[in-house]
């Protein structure tokens, strides 16, 4: 744990999806002390997060972005964490909309579009259907692939009463995925049109949105029901969009800063 020290932050939500956001263009916070944002995520004992976005200068893009779970533990990628930093680039001396950054799983591109919402391409599709995830829940389809971070898809009639917790750690714990997966669980409510819930590796939990996994979900649709290019995504926090276009895939949706503050530790 660091010495005691004040740490000034941001709070935003990507759609439900809540996250610290520390500007760290000057490299002063330790992304490796786990135990001090493992607090800070701490919904009684911290601000309460389900990640931390550091947003670190970079020499050939816009940004770079690193990416802590809850749990302390550093991933990939986080879509909505991304757009809630292509928000915060904006906010901060960049008189842009347009945005190029680093992640340390890829590079992305995002942008502030008219509407406000925050539009990021998906870039790092991969194992698309690679692993049978079908023996883990009971469901109508199931699918996996990973989107930045590893996603398994599970089609069921209703989300309503769903044992989520126990159906999301019985996934996320499974012996098949070496660093754990996350479990979205899909409702087809019309075409084109779906609702989502998601328990998420290293949050341990239910989010109110994951913006890499709306996007498995709405590949998983497109493959196993029908090729529809503009998905509407009801989750528990509001509404993802994801777009598929050009042999793209782009996520949208809302972002809002919540407040700032210092953390005292
Ligand atoms: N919990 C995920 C990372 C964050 C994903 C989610 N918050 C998103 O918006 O993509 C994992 O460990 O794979």
């Amino acid at each position: 744990m660091t010495m005691s020290a004040k740490i000034s932050f941001d709070k935003y939500c990507g759609t439900g999806n809540d996250f610290i956001v520390l500007d760290n263009r000057t490299g002063s916070f330790d992304q490796q002390d786990q135990a001090l944002w493992q607090r800070i995520c701490d919904r009684r004992f911290g601000v309460g997060a389900d990640g931390v976005l550091f947003f670190n200068n970079s020499d050939e893009y816009d940004f770079e972005m690193a990416y802590l779970n809850a749990d302390g533990g550093e991933v990939g990628m986080c879509g909505n964490g991304a757009r809630v930093l292509t928000s915060f680039a904006k906010k901060i001396q960049f008189d842009k909309t347009d945005f190029k950054f680093k992640t340390r799983d890829g590079v992305y591109s995002s942008s502030v579009l008219k509407s406000g919402l925050i539009k990021l391409e998906m870039t790092q599709l991969s194992e698309i259907n690679t692993i049978d995830v079908s023996d883990l829940i009971t469901s109508k389809d199931s699918f996996f692939m990973d989107t930045g971070v590893p996603h398994c898809v599970y089609f069921l009639d209703s989300l309503d009463n769903i044992p989520l917790m126990e159906w999301g750690a019985k996934v996320r714990y499974d012996k098949r995925f070496s660093e754990g997966a996350n479990a979205n669980f899909v409702e087809i409510i019309d075409e084109g049109h779906l609702k989502v819930r998601t328990y998420e590796r290293g949050v341990e939990g239910e989010t109110l949105a994951c913006g890499t996994g709306a996007t498995a979900c709405a590949w998983a649709y497109r493959e196993l029901y029908k090729q529809i290019d503009h998905i509407k995504i009801d989750v528990p926090g509001g509404e993802l969009e994801v777009l598929f276009e050009d042999g793209k895939v782009y996520l949208s949706g809302k972002v809002e800063k919540i407040f700032s503050g210092v953390f005292e530790v």
